[in-house]
């Protein structure tokens, strides 16, 4: 797609991706994973024994096949796991967790493209459904986006979805999303910029565009766009 081809038809929903879609992937490698990286341990010693958090280490020993491991030895274990940027609910259930006091302290705050801030604002006054599909948790979205770069976007969003609803290589979280939506796939655009996540989103009849911003992705057969102000419809 060239950036001035209007796509067909104004779309009722549009899903996005965050890591290299609305934000930069290197706020989240550089700055978010590192954070987590450097406070787990004593963040794990300190609160592992709240519910919440307990419930999450449960589910880490079960995926990590040790289910008598330790809260140390789950350290060991989810820094291994932040290190190969490993996609797995329980690490992203934490992660969210221990990236709240970053946010609310000032650390940092969650990176969002001006063009897609800007975007998303005008979307979402035209009336257009805005929700979030990351592979971080919910919670981890919405401090990302009430607290980003450009202030508080929690309001232009009806809905998040993380890996508990599925893995977004598979086409099969796409059509749960689709059903929680309430909307036929063809009214649906989801954004993002990994090649595995657009295909599987269309195998699911949703319509898709991927965002690439900057060089050396990997590109599909997707329509294409750099920016989000690129992205038009009829
Ligand atoms: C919710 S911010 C943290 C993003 C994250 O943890 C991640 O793994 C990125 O996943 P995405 O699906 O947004 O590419
Ligand atoms: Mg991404």
């Amino acid at each position: 797609m060239s950036p001035d081809q209007p796509l067909a038809l104004e779309p009722r929903a549009i899903v996005t991706d965050i890591e290299g879609t609305t934000g930069s992937i290197h706020f989240v490698h550089q700055v978010l994973f590192p954070y987590a990286r450097r406070h787990l341990a004593a963040w794990l010693e300190l609160n592992a024994a709240q519910p919440a958090v307990a419930e999450q280490l449960e589910l880490a020993r079960l995926e990590a096949g040790e289910p008598e491991a330790s809260v140390a030895r789950l350290g060991e274990l989810l820094g291994g796991w932040i290190d190969q940027d490993r996609k797995s609910t329980p690490l992203k259930a934490l992660q969210g967790m221990i990236w709240e006091r970053g946010y609310l302290e000032g650390d940092f705050k969650g990176h969002v493209y001006m063009d897609a801030a800007e975007r998303l604002r005008t979307w979402h006054g035209r009336g257009i459904g805005l929700y979030v599909y990351s592979s971080g948790s919910i919670h981890a979205q919405k401090l990302l986006f009430g607290h980003s770069e450009a202030g508080d976007l929690t309001g232009l969003f009806s809905g998040y979805f993380d890996t508990t609803t599925g893995p977004k290589r598979e086409a099969e979280s796409y059509r749960a999303i689709q059903r929680d939506i309430g909307a036929p796939g063809g009214e649906i655009l989801f954004l993002s910029d990994v090649v595995e996540e657009l295909d599987a989103a269309r195998e699911a009849g949703l319509r898709t565009v991927q965002l690439v911003r900057e060089p050396g992705m990997r590109v599909g057969d997707h329509p294409c766009v750099e920016r989000f102000d690129q992205i038009s419809f009829d």
